[in-house]
């Protein structure tokens, strides 16, 4: 049993288009076959009212199986998917969001990583610890996106973060996990956690 996952794609896209976070045409999700195949969404579409046919199938070295459309090109960041399913394979899904609190947390911090705050909330990223000291590792934005994913892959198979998840700075979160529905979790889980970073320099406590 193989089921397709781009209801469970759209679905979640749906869902963030509503919070404000794949607003104009921003982000992409994407989740593996048993073939080792993804589907991702094709480039520009609008997020909120994605349809079946708005995704493509590619390899996990970048081939085209499928276009559903032949207007249709894979996202303009399929390479960093790519470089997520190569070097994590028990990754079943990758989630990418651009929302305006992850933009302002990336734009606090010079270096290549964020402190997370000791939050309950950090167990839903699989840290269970009392006061877990943990970071997000950030990555520079390059307008050639295959840069960005071959600055993922070389620090990540150096050494892998602690969580799944990174943030590009200016940019966005990317999350991947063993399911669409477990990496919606962890979306909402780093945003919950930009959201009350941005609350606490806003003097919101
Ligand atoms: C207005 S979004 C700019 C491109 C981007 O960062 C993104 O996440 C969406 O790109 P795609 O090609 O997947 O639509
Ligand atoms: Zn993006």
């Amino acid at each position: 049993m193989n089921p397709d996952p781009r209801f469970a794609l759209i679905a979640s896209a749906r869902q963030f288009y509503q919070l404000g976070w794949m607003v104009g045409t921003a982000g992409n999700l994407s989740a593996k076959m048993s073939d080792g195949s993804f589907w991702i969404t094709a480039s520009r579409k609008s997020k909120g009212q994605l349809q079946e046919d708005d995704f493509v199938r590619v390899t996990v070295d970048g081939e085209v199986l499928d276009l559903c459309h032949p207007s249709n090109r894979p996202s303009a960041e399929t390479s960093i998917h790519q470089a997520i399913y190569s070097l994590f394979p028990e990754a079943k899904a990758c989630y990418h969001v651009h929302s305006v609190e992850a933009n302002l947390v990336s734009s606090w911090v010079a270096g290549d990583s964020l402190p997370l705050p000791p939050l309950e909330m950090v167990k839903g990223l699989g840290v269970w610890e009392e006061n877990p000291e943990v970071a997000i590792p950030v990555f520079e934005n390059y307008l050639e996106v295959p840069r960005i994913a071959s600055a993922i892959r070389d620090r990540f198979s150096a050494s892998p973060p602690r969580i799944p998840a990174l943030l590009i700075r200016h940019h966005g979160v990317t999350v991947w996990a063993d399911s669409p529905q477990t990496a919606q979790n962890y979306v909402e889980v780093a945003e919950y956690i930009f959201r009350y970073l941005v609350a606490v320099r806003q003097g919101d406590r």
